[in-house]
């Protein structure tokens, strides 16, 4: 059974949400999920202001439990059209598996949430491409792998080709959609199944 471990920073619960649906898409095809948050790096006062509910109860990952998994997806909000630094400060913490090359050969897959449209849903998975290279790790692109939700055009939706995505609204209230839900889902069926072939 494949083992898969979702990374994840969510400060307003977007990213959660679209983790429990990556989550029973991967457990359809069979693999085992554990869901992490990335350490947080801004001080409860800053999270104050910014009216960041208090975290999900998901294990905060460290870079050594990376090694123990055959998959990873990494869940990443925005930041000015790239990865929040929280996740960048995790991944900087990464350099002693960087060096042996530890994670090299392991499958990938990225979703994001942005709160505009045009927000950056590709921008923040492509450049996020790069720390994936540098790791050695094989990118999964979801491509066009749920047409059913992609090619809707009759409603609002994050995603791209490059991996699921929901808009969280610019004042944030706005919560991933069924739409999303659903490419959520189908990604991480889809990845799961690169999972099962490749740790089989
Ligand atoms: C400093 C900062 C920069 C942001 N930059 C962008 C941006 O470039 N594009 C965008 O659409 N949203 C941007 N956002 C909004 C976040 O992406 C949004 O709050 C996040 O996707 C919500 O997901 P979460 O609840 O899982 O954290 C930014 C938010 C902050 C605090």
């Amino acid at each position: 059974m494949g083992k898969v471990a979702i990374v994840t920073y969510s400060m307003y619960g977007h990213i959660n949400a679209m983790a429990e649906e990556e989550k029973k898409g991967l457990e359809e095809a069979g693999c085992e999920v554990t869901i992490f948050r990335v350490p947080e790096t801004l001080p409860e006062e800053v999270l104050a202001k910014m009216h960041a509910p208090p975290k999900p109860d998901y294990p905060v990952v460290t870079a050594e439990q990376l090694v123990d998994f055959d998959g990873i997806m990494f869940g990443i909000p925005t930041r000015f059209g790239m990865a929040c630094a929280q996740m960048k400060s995790f991944l900087d913490s990464t350099g002693g598996l960087w060096i042996k090359q530890a994670l090299s050969g392991k499958p990938a897959a990225i979703f994001v949430s942005t709160s505009t449209q045009g927000g950056g849903q590709e921008s923040t998975a492509l450049t996020w491409v790069t720390q994936l290279t540098h790791h050695g790790m094989i990118f999964c692109p979801l491509g066009y792998g749920s047409p059913g939700t992609q090619y809707n055009m009759d409603a609002v939706q994050g995603g791209s080709p490059w991996g699921a995505g929901t808009f969280a609204g610019p004042d944030g209230s706005r919560m991933p959609s069924d739409n999303e839900k659903k490419t959520a889902a189908t990604q991480g069926k889809l990845f799961g199944g690169v999972v099962q072939k490749l740790s089989s």
